[in-house]
């Protein structure tokens, strides 16, 4: 045989790629327009080996760079929404809004304080620019504020001195410190001995900003606040447009740590944007690197591509053991939330929240994810506890989706690609059947069958019936419509030498008669009176379970039968085991005859 390999060439058996082999061919994309990203010179870099034990400080952001991005900035009400959620997920720093931006932010902030609706515990923070006027009104907006701080920024990265500020380093830095001073004393004159006040400086895309010039004007910005024991001020280091790996981030996050002169007094904080969609890693790691406090948004939201999801940045913590120190309980009721403020859906496929991402369709996940429940019941049986008490180790679901709200329905989803797993998890949980592995088999056929010739999803309630049509066509079928033999009563008697003997009320073919058997148990005794109506039936294996518990439990009994030459499986259902043993052999006789 004559193959092509992936270099063109033909060759009489196939080659494997290799580097060698790989095309190398210029895809015509204008790379030149774009420089490299400049590495930290850290050999001793120790952040790899650190790990997050506890949660960091969280700042929600929603209210101001999550607010600022919307097409239809939230109103004073979406805006009181959002507040209330945070204040009731446990957030204890939130970002107010832009005072100084106009009278609706100004507005919202005046009302929370007005209405006494901030928490004793909670920190609200507002954004000003260096100026003036705008730090005077963003002072303003906090009269009779229990805390809050005012947070400062200015751009410090070389495209920004040049194209915006047009300013040397010393005069951009000077903006900074001028803007810290202006602060202090705008602070001093407007606000009452009732506001705990604090400060927040950041350099505005500090992630292009060359690191001694950041810690420059880090360092003069403290020589101004004076940070000491019970003055904290929190230097936070955005990435406002992310463009490095979150490693080399995690770096810069380091090597500031290790170089700020009064580090003890210091909240360092990070801010990622998420343009190369790797902001979480990049908050995750600066953590890891020595950052104090996280600034981001619910799901996301933010300029551009968004701020780092601190539902996410939470519920990672919570699936490795450390409490988030945020309630993530109901997590629809937050998504709704944000859906309602931000006007904007979030994605099914979305970390933890969205509506398919404890969801499995596939045959061979399906699988794994039932034998991890049922894994899951025996060993706390044989611990003696509950389900919830032990470890989590269900394969393909990272967390226990209860423990967002979510309920195990939506776990397994039957389409196409499911296979038997799947829709036994859907009968156990839905209807408390536990089908044996070899019936699983054969149920699965039925409703491939059907997934294939219809194609898309099949819902648990068609599966149901799918299931209630095949196997239990009456009484407790949805329908009476088919079903040769159908028995109203039986008796059975135990003579001397252990023979049972069985008289069962049966209507066949529409005929009520009267069937009677001998055998070694009532199964047997019931196969020996169908051979009276021409059936010749062979037990092939047979097990039964309760179905709940209590004097009125039901139990459900399987049998494999060989029945005229076809092995079939059926199922009875009834409070007496026996009973519900001869319905299943009239499942699986019906079901030969159909
Ligand atoms: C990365 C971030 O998310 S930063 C936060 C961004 N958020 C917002 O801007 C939302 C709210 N902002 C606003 O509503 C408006 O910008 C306002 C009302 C605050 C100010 O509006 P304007 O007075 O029209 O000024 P504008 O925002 O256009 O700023 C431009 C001027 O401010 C200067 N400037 C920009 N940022 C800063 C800063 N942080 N500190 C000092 N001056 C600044 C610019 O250099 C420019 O000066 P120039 O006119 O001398 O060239
Ligand atoms: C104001 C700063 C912190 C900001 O939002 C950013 O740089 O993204």
């Amino acid at each position: 045989m004559t193959t092509v390999n992936p270099a063109g060439n033909s060759v009489g058996h196939p080659t494997p790629i290799t580097n060698a082999t790989r095309s190398q061919k210029p895809s015509g994309m204008p790379v030149h327009k774009y420089g490299g990203y400049e590495a930290v010179d850290i050999p001793d870099r120790t952040w790899p080996d650190n790990r997050i034990t506890v949660a960091p400080r969280w700042l929600s952001t929603d209210l101001r760079d999550g607010n600022q991005a919307l097409i239809d900035p939230m109103s004073p009400a979406r805006k009181r929404e959002m507040f209330d959620l945070l204040v009731k997920m446990g957030y204890k720093e939130i970002e107010v809004g832009f005072p100084s931006s106009g009278e609706t932010d100004f507005a919202f902030v005046r009302s929370i304080i007005e209405e006494g609706a901030i928490p004793e515990d909670v920190t609200i923070s507002v954004l000003t620019q260096a100026r003036e006027e705008l730090i005077e009104r963003t002072v303003e907006s906090l009269v009779g504020a229990r805390r809050a701080t005012v947070h400062l920024y200015n751009a410090t990265a070389p495209t920004f001195r040049r194209v915006v500020f047009r300013g040397s380093r010393e005069e951009v830095k000077q903006i900074a410190v001028d803007g810290t001073r202006l602060v202090m004393e705008y602070a001093e004159k407007i606000l009452g001995p009732e506001t705990v006040f604090g400060y927040q400086y950041s350099p505005e895309i500090f992630t292009d900003t060359e690191l001694d010039f950041a810690l420059e004007v880090c360092e003069a910005v403290c020589d101004v606040w004076q940070p000491e024991e019970g003055r904290e001020i929190i230097l936070n280091l955005p990435a406002t447009v992310e463009r490095s790996t979150p490693s080399t981030h995690a770096d810069r996050f380091e090597w500031m740590s290790r170089h700020l002169t009064r580090r003890e007094f210091v909240c360092l904080s990070v801010h990622p944007h998420n343009d190369r969609g790797t902001a979480v890693a990049a908050a995750e790691l600066a953590v890891m690197a020595g950052a104090d406090r996280v600034e981001g948004c619910l799901f996301g939201q933010g300029e551009r591509t968004g701020n780092v999801d601190l539902v996410t940045l939470g519920m990672n913590l919570f699936s490795q053991g450390v409490d988030p120190q945020i309630d993530f309980s109901q997590i629809d009721e937050i998504r709704r939330t944000s859906e309602y403020c931000n006007q904007m859906e979030i994605h099914p496929r979305h970390p933890y929240a969205g509506d398919l991402v404890y969801t499995a369709f596939s045959g061979s996940h399906q699988d794994a994810i039932k034998k991890g429940f049922d894994a899951m019941e025996r060993d706390a049986a044989a611990r003696g506890k509950t389900v919830d008490d032990i470890e989590w180790a269900v394969p393909y679901l990272p967390i226990d989706p209860k423990d967002v709200g979510r309920s195990y329905e939506a776990v397994i989803r039957v389409n196409s690609q499911s296979g038997k797993g799947g829709i036994a998890y859907v009968l156990k949980n839905d209807h408390k059947l536990d089908l044996p592995r070899r019936m699983q088999i054969e149920f699965s056929r039925i409703i491939q069958a059907r997934t294939d010739a219809e194609g898309g999803e099949i819902t648990p309630a068609q599966i149901w019936s799918t299931f209630q049509d095949e196997y239990l066509p009456s009484p407790e079928g949805a329908a009476n419509r088919w079903g040769r033999v159908q028995i109203r009563s039986g008796q059975t008697t135990t003579d001397t030498d252990a023979k049972d003997t069985l008289t069962v009320e049966a209507t066949v073919d529409g005929v009520d008669t009267v069937l009677s058997g001998t055998g070694n148990g009532p199964i047997s005794a019931f196969f020996d009176a169908l051979q009276a109506i021409g059936i010749d039936a062979r037990l092939l294996d047979y097990t039964e379970h309760t179905m709940s518990e209590g004097a009125s439990a039901q139990a459900a009994s399987y049998i494999e039968c060989a029945i005229d030459g076809k092995v079939l499986w059926g199922i009875g259902i009834d409070a007496n085991t026996t009973r519900a043993s001869l319905k299943a052999v009239v499942s699986a006789v019906n079901r030969a005859a159909r």
